[in-house]
């Protein structure tokens, strides 16, 4: 396969031809009376007309064959895609799933769209307002067929086997430990290598973005020169037996037959575009001296509510880097949060968790839900000496983080079996370690080296 190229940015006015039509891109103006090479123009809008510029999202595509030339859609059966919140009863108890099973291709041939699943969500696409987490468990490439998504954008995690993305705008290949986005309306195919399995963090109504950084400056996290944008490549491939184009729409698949390849864009410009990025060019920030930052640091690309400083759903990753903090408990804290945690593993194991999270696998964290370390953790890091440590090394986890009130759906709750109904046990053997007659000095005895100065200092 060859290597494949692309453009580097994050939400830049683009522009790209297919070398094999040079000068495809109309100049100075959007709508000539005839385009070069006798193209249709075409704009995806990706923003209301009327935003205003910092949030303003189109791109205008040249293509052979616009796309309103396709027969009429009808619906199409789905079984464990959904946008129905109310199928199950409430839970609000810690759920863990066991990694989710990939069908057998001998045993049933499933492709990226057939093997979406919903594992929960909240809000309606038709407000457009809201989001839904899915596990895609496939084994077999969409052979002409395509999907757009008309509800929201899919932030696509690969976490076993890489998929090979066909778009309207291009193509990209994207590995487990890279994610990729493909927004509302825009086409794509995608084609796999074996059993393949990953997560899906959709989102309604709003664009992610890259965070603002605040006091970091103007550097660090996902930088926006390692965002990787594809190049225009165009099919002039007529189908005979037709192409069968797939949308989701409110929620429901619909499925439309042409006769055409809906990738037949020979050259697009722009700033709404679909985007990879490689995990690894995370530019880690974290505690360089006491206490544990709130994972928020970590957060790679944000989809904004209305409300200031409130995500829809923000993409954080637990990437390997340096554990240094002193006299610090360095896992995560115990905590009761007013926002949903929805975590996945694309590799190794989660530091608040070295048993029964696994890569494939996934948990929730509904809205104040206790959770935290399990009981292992946190007796070996209360104990632990804190030398500097590589945390992490050769893992990948990461949450999706809503300010939604998540429901489970019924295939998340029963139909996947994959459920862990002994989650809870992992902080069944947390003790009580309280003692009332401890004083500072006795503390002091039990510490391990990198003590506090300032606590020194007040002695
Ligand atoms: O629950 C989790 O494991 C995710 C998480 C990690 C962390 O370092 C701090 C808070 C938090 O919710
Ligand atoms: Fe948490």
């Amino acid at each position: 396969m060859a290597e494949l190229k692309y453009l580097t940015g994050f939400g830049n006015e683009f522009s790209s031809e297919d070398p094999r039509c040079p000068g495809a891109l109309p100049e100075g103006q959007n709508n000539p009376q005839v385009c070069p090479y006798n193209l249709y123009a075409e704009q995806l809008s990706g923003s209301a007309f009327t935003c205003p510029r910092s949030a303003n999202k189109r791109s205008w595509l040249y293509r052979i064959i616009p796309s309103v030339r396709h027969k009429p859609f009808t619906v199409m059966h789905h079984g464990s895609l959904t946008d129905n919140w109310n199928e199950v009863e409430p839970d609000p108890n810690q759920l863990r799933w066991l990694p989710f099973t990939i069908p057998k291709v001998a045993e049933k041939k499933v492709d990226f769209v057939m093997g979406l699943n919903t594992v929960c969500g909240a809000g309606d696409s038709r407000a457009r307002n809201g989001i839904a987490i899915h596990v895609y468990t496939c084994n077999t490439s969409m052979i002409d067929r395509s999907f757009y998504n008309s509800d929201g954008d899919f932030l696509i995690v690969p976490q076993q086997g890489k998929i090979f993305v066909t778009t309207e705008f291009g193509k990209m290949i994207v590995e487990p430990n890279e994610i990729c986005v493909i927004q509302q309306g825009m086409h794509f195919s995608v084609e796999v290598f074996g059993e393949t399995r990953g997560y899906v963090l959709e989102v309604y109504g709003a664009h992610f973005e890259l965070p603002d950084l605040g006091p970091i400056g103007a550097n660090g996290l996902a930088n926006p020169r390692d965002f990787l944008v594809p190049v225009a490549w165009y099919e002039d491939y007529t189908v005979a037996g037709g192409y069968t184009i797939i949308s989701k729409y409110q929620g429901k698949l619909f499925s439309a037959l042409q006769d055409h390849s809906p990738f037949n864009v020979v050259a697009w410009h722009g700033n709404y575009t679909p985007y990879k990025y490689n995990l690894e060019n995370f530019m880690v920030i974290n505690c360089v001296a006491f206490d544990h930052a709130d994972p928020s640091i970590f957060t790679v690309l944000t989809a904004k509510s209305v409300r200031p400083g409130v995500a829809i759903a923000d993409f954080v990753i637990f990437p390997p880097r340096w554990g240094i903090a002193d006299h610090t408990f360095r896992p995560p804290y115990y905590h009761r949060n007013c926002m949903s945690e929805f975590m996945g593993l694309i590799k190794g194991h989660y530091e608040a968790k070295e048993g029964g999270f696994l890569p494939g696998g996934g948990s929730l964290h509904s809205i104040m839900t206790p959770h935290g370390p399990d009981a292992d953790c946190f007796e070996k890091n209360s104990k632990a000496a804190l030398k500097p440590e590589r945390v992490a090394e050769g893992t990948m986890a990461f949450m999706f983080e809503s300010s939604f009130s998540m429901a489970v759906t019924r295939w998340g709750m029963d139909t996947c079996r994959r459920l862990d109904k002994d989650y809870y046990r992992c902080w069944e053997p947390l003790r009580s370690h309280f003692d009332p007659h401890w004083t500072p000095s006795s503390q002091k005895a039990k510490a391990g080296p990198g003590g506090c100065p300032r606590a020194a200092a007040r002695e």
